[in-house]
């Protein structure tokens, strides 16, 4: 991801909006329901303006310095009426329309009037809240919306594809009675066809919200096309991307989204994009937490750990205030355990068995690498546990796995290999492939998360397990609580899991187990701060890496 490019082009975005605003802002005027008191006051004065911009705008043919008074008032909350007296009286003066001119001069004057009025009072500047900042019809609406604070959405940039100059000047945005309205949405999402009518003629299943963060990122963008084509919700659910990216991002977004839509996919019925996990989180029923700042060169891990984690305290936070109750989690960004453990700490309303670490990644890896092996197909390995961390502490566990239903120890009697080589080689893959392709990976990580998806919304074979990193509360392997570890689980289908039985752990398996613990208590301990636990203490074991560091 080039964020030099992001930067180098904010300043164009950001010029591009300030004209836009300065042609819509007659219409916040009009719109602003402004519940204070000294709102209600501007409110009135920005109505009086509307009148005489209606008025001057019919007489701006003859006076060309009108069109500029124009650009100056949309573009201001504080001109001072007085400021366009000199005008009223040239008009006066020169007008052929006498009754349009003494309207004009006597508005002018008690605008004046009513400027000293209450110039006394704090209320003449609006405060910088959301309401009073320059937007698109759009944002306000979605303001609105939520009801979060207006700090908050002062962050918010749900975009669409509508061109400013398609916006019809005052057009009061709705408050909506209906969440499943459409109109914050990307492109051709934004069109007012009606959605449901359409479905039902269509034996689907109503509609899931999926929300994705860092979703102009390498992953995302292998992840996003799977998701809309059916492949991993099935090709009776029709489903809502809400797509979260940051003022770095929010351009390449767009083009993310252009290109979903380009891509026709039936089931998609909704795109929308934004940079305020309280709007885009809202009622999502999935929450695809990819977004996530890579390590940097000289960059501690401590440091990393704080930076990542105070964006998934954050987004722990939205997530418990907007999102569906029963919303599914999955952490990607690293490091995905402790990132986890933060953001379900910070969603107390969440059930914490509904966030997961993506360890299948590490699972499939490990198949792999048994499938090559042994000389078989993928698909014959079975009960493939990686345990703890996603890190090179991570234990594939070749005890518990089976190749054709048959003990992999059975199968492949080269222990020496099992420990060491496979071990070694599953921990360290993702730091390999750095080597080779130059950035970390993208496309097998959005396999994964398929499949982690997958996995819990269709029922687990007979006989068989899958990997994910989940809360530990309540588990019967001996692993320290309050962590989230990797472990075998079990699903019925309806997006729930129970952890496997019949699991084997022999003394080289738990002290390996013990080693992959050891470092996520160190980690959670690095991170109190943000799980409101007292102060980090940082003892981080020295070896700690991700799979990608080497
Ligand atoms: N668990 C697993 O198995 C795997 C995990 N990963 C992890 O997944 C994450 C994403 O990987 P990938 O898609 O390849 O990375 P990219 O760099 O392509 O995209 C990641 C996104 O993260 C966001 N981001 C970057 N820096 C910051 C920051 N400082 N603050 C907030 N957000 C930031 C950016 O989105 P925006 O600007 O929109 O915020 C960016 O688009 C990484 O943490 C990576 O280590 C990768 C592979 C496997
Ligand atoms: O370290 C990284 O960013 C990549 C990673 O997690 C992996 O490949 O497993």
């Amino acid at each position: 991801m080039n964020s030099l490019g992001f930067l180098h082009q904010a300043p164009t975005r950001r010029e591009s909006e300030r004209k836009r605003h300065s042609t819509t802002v007659t219409v916040e005027s009009q719109t602003t329901s402004a519940s204070t008191v000294e709102n209600r006051v501007h409110h009135k004065r920005a109505n009086l303006f509307h009148v005489i911009i209606s008025l001057d705008r019919a007489v701006a043919p003859r006076v060309p310095s009108l069109a500029l008074h124009h650009y100056s008032i949309s573009n201001s909350n504080e001109i001072h009426p007085f400021s366009i007296l000199p005008l009223s009286l040239f008009f006066l003066v020169q007008s052929y329309s006498h009754f349009l001119c003494v309207f004009f001069f006597f508005g002018t004057f008690f605008m004046a009037l009513s400027k000293i009025s209450t110039s006394h009072t704090p209320s003449q500047t609006l405060k910088p809240n959301f309401y009073s900042k320059p937007c698109v019809p759009l944002q306000c609406y979605d303001a609105r919306r939520s009801g979060v604070s207006f700090e908050q959405h002062r962050k918010l940039r749900i975009s669409c594809s509508v061109a400013p100059n398609q916006v019809q000047a005052p057009v009061a945005p709705a408050v909506p009675s209906d969440t499943t309205s459409n109109r914050d949405c990307y492109g051709v999402f934004c069109t007012t066809y009606d959605l449901k009518a359409d479905e039902k003629t269509k034996s689907w299943k109503s509609l899931i919200k999926i929300a994705v963060s860092g979703a102009a990122g390498m992953i995302s963008n292998h992840l996003l096309f799977k998701l809309a084509s059916g492949e991993v919700f099935g090709p009776d659910q029709p489903i809502a991307l809400q797509l979260l990216g940051s003022e770095r991002s929010l351009q390449a977004l767009e083009g993310v989204a252009m290109e979903l839509e380009d891509s026709l996919y039936p089931l998609l019925r909704e795109v929308s994009i934004g940079i305020n996990p309280y709007e885009v989180f809202q009622d999502c029923e999935w929450a695809l937490l990819i977004g996530a700042k890579p390590r940097g060169p000289g960059m501690e891990r401590a440091g990393l750990l704080d930076i990542n984690g105070q964006i998934f305290a954050e987004q722990g936070k939205a997530l418990n205030a907007v999102a569906s109750r029963n919303v599914k989690v999955i952490v990607v960004g690293n490091p995905c355990n402790t990132n986890a453990l933060i953001c379900l700490k910070n969603a107390p309303n969440i059930p914490a068995k509904n966030f997961h670490a993506l360890t299948r990644l590490d699972e499939n890896r490990a198949k792999c690498q048994l499938a090559l092996k042994a000389g078989v197909f993928y698909d014959k390995v079975s009960n493939m546990t990686i345990w703890g961390n996603h890190s090179t502490t991570q234990v594939p566990d070749f005890l518990n796995a089976k190749i054709n239903g048959i003990p992999v120890k059975e199968v492949i009697k080269d222990t020496k290999w099992l420990e060491t080589e496979f071990t070694e080689r599953v921990q360290k893959r993702g730091g390999v492939l750095i080597q080779k392709w130059g950035r970390s990976s993208a496309a097998s990580t959005a396999v994964s998360i398929v499949d982690a998806i997958r996995s819990l919304v269709t029922p687990t074979p007979e006989g068989d397990w899958f990997s994910t990193g989940v809360y530990t509360n309540g588990n019967p392997y001996g692993i320290a609580e309050d962590i989230v570890f990797s472990m075998p689980c079990r699903s019925k289908g309806d997006g729930d899991y129970e952890l496997a039985k019949d699991v084997i752990i022999d003394d080289f398996l738990r002290e390996r187990i013990k080693k992959s613990e050891a470092e996520l208590l160190a980690e959670k301990r690095c991170v109190a701060h943000l799980t409101g636990e007292g102060n980090a203490f940082c003892d981080l074991p020295e070896d700690t890496m991700l799979p990608g560091e080497q």
